[in-house]
């Protein structure tokens, strides 16, 4: 048969028609129509259809794991789907306590890139079977489709769909509720598996503007973090993992916690804190951190507490002593029955952890620690390129006391101020002390006056700069009686492998 124009024509406008249909059926009567002409339909298309369709189901292979190209691509419609979908759904997200908007299902947006169009259409199929179970079934199925002209192929596997995961995952970031995880096991009932870290919502408050430290420091600070997390191509030229380490020292209450909260919130991180003394192993340790994700900060405070030099781990460091004691009581009163499961993670499954092969997994990852005692710690676990920047937080200066004032009282100059600033100079007082002498009592008093000259109390009761003090004192008169002691016993050590070398 021959065919002219016309019948071209004719057969032109009935395929447009048919196409037309389709699409309105399918539109209105999905999952039905879809289900029953879908043998005819897939025949159909593969011969004249001159569009590709690429289907992103939300549960693939592993069952009880959603797929991250599904929740990816999710993300990334739901920035744009509140301006072009007629018809949206709004729920909280998993991870975040903000409401979310996204394309109901069985509705399709259009997309436009390098001048391409593009429909992402969001599915959704489900059986007539009737099922109760705990765990995900086959029953409903949701998918993202996404349909495009066969001439476009290259440009949108190679170039659209990275582009389209990699902004998913940058918004997922963006709208997550950034959680403190802490090492104790939990279920997760979503995935169905259990956890090495269990979580609570992160909402420390502390921002580098509230924190009372020199403001030179804290610029350098902010500017180091910024420029980190800025850094990822640069890392990866000098072939390093990019990660990098603080070392947070200086006495009680000078803001070491305070600091790493204030870390987490400039750079929008998580926080895992993680108490090495509940680690059972080296294997252990690795787990937990392999489990850690990426933008977070990895904190191990007291580390001097935590870690016996030697290699050998405390099972408490000093404060643990009063501990022990405690500890021996309610064996007695147990009968004995309580155990303790000593920790046997060692410095170097420690140092192996900071810079391992494994410890590039996961990238953008802050490592702090904090300690009391700097003088304590292995040179070898604080070397420059493991713990890249050492930060020292000392005594309140008159710089930390102005930002505390204005914090607290809301102030930033008064009369007291002059006497103040003398006393900071010549006494030790900790910024937690300051503020907490800042801190209104009641509501009915002169708050500013009062505070102030609490402040300017507790300043002349304070040891001075000069002082020695005489806790110092006491633990330096108690470290030379341990080392007499342990010389002693030494001593003896040797006398008893003389002795052993004499009897030989
Ligand atoms: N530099 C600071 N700037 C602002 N507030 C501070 C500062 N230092 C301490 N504070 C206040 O004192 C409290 C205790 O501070 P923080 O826990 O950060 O001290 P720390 O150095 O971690 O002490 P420790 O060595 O005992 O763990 C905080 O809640 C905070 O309100
Ligand atoms: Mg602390």
């Amino acid at each position: 048969m021959i065919m002219n124009s016309e019948s071209f024509a004719g057969l032109g406008s009935t395929i447009a028609s048919l196409m037309f249909l389709w699409a309105v059926c399918r539109q209105y009567f999905p999952n039905q129509l879809e289900n029953y002409f879908s043998k005819y339909y897939t025949k159909f298309i593969t011969l004249i259809y001159p569009y590709i369709e690429i289907s992103f189901p939300e549960y693939s292979g592993q069952r009880l794991k959603r797929s991250e190209a599904y929740t990816a691509i999710e993300s990334y419609l739901s920035n744009t789907t509140s301006e072009r979908a007629r018809r949206l759904k709004a729920e909280m997200g998993h991870d975040s306590d903000k409401l979310i908007l996204s394309m109901a299902e069985n509705e399709e947006i259009t997309d436009e890139f390098c001048g391409v169009k593009l429909w992402w259409f969001s599915r959704k199929t489900s059986s007539d079977r009737q099922t109760i179970s705990f765990y995900p079934t086959d029953d409903d199925k949701r998918s993202y489709r996404l349909t495009f002209h066969r001439r476009h192929r290259v440009l949108i596997n190679e170039t659209y769909l990275p582009l389209v995961i990699q902004q998913g995952k940058a918004i997922a970031v963006q709208k997550r509720k950034r959680k403190l995880y802490t090492n104790s096991s939990s279920f997760d009932y979503t995935e169905y598996r259990k956890l090495v870290w269990s979580h609570v919502p992160f909402e420390h408050p502390a921002t580098f503007e509230t924190l009372a430290v020199d403001p030179q420091m804290k610029l350098e600070i902010m500017q180091d973090l910024v420029k980190f997390s800025k850094s990822k191509e640069y890392y990866a030229k000098i072939g390093k993992p990019w990660k990098r380490g603080y070392l947070l020292y200086g006495p009680p209450g000078t803001g070491k916690s305070t600091m790493i909260a204030a870390m987490a919130n400039l750079l929008d991180y998580d926080v895992y804190d993680l108490e090495l003394t509940a680690v059972k192993d080296n294997s252990a340790l690795r787990k937990l951190l392999l489990n850690t994700t990426s933008k977070s900060i990895i904190v191990v405070e007291d580390i001097d507490c935590s870690l016996d030099l030697s290699g050998k781990r405390k099972t408490g460091g000093d404060q643990q002593e009063g501990n022990k004691e405690e500890e021996e009581k309610k064996k007695a009163a147990m009968g004995g029955l309580l155990v303790k499961e000593e920790s046997k993670v060692t410095l170097s499954g420690l140092l192996n952890c900071i810079d391992g092969l494994w410890s590039a997994c996961g990238g953008e990852k802050l490592i702090v620690f904090t300690t009391n005692h700097i003088e304590k710690l292995d040179p070898a676990l604080i070397r420059r390129g493991r713990m890249d920047k050492h930060i020292e937080l000392g005594f309140c200066e008159y710089e930390g006391f102005k930002v505390l004032a204005k914090n607290y009282l809301g102030v930033e100059s008064h009369p007291l101020f002059g006497s103040i600033h003398e006393l900071l100079k010549e006494k030790k007082i900790s910024p937690a002390d300051v503020a907490e002498n800042l801190m209104p009592k009641n509501e009915y008093e002169d708050q500013v006056n009062v505070c102030l000259e609490s402040l300017v109390k507790a300043l002349k009761e304070c040891r001075s700069v000069n002082e020695k003090d005489e806790e110092e004192g006491e633990q330096e008169k108690k470290k030379k009686v341990k080392t007499n002691e342990e010389k002693s016993v030494n001593d003896v050590k040797v006398g008893d492998d003389d002795a052993k070398e004499n009897k030989d």
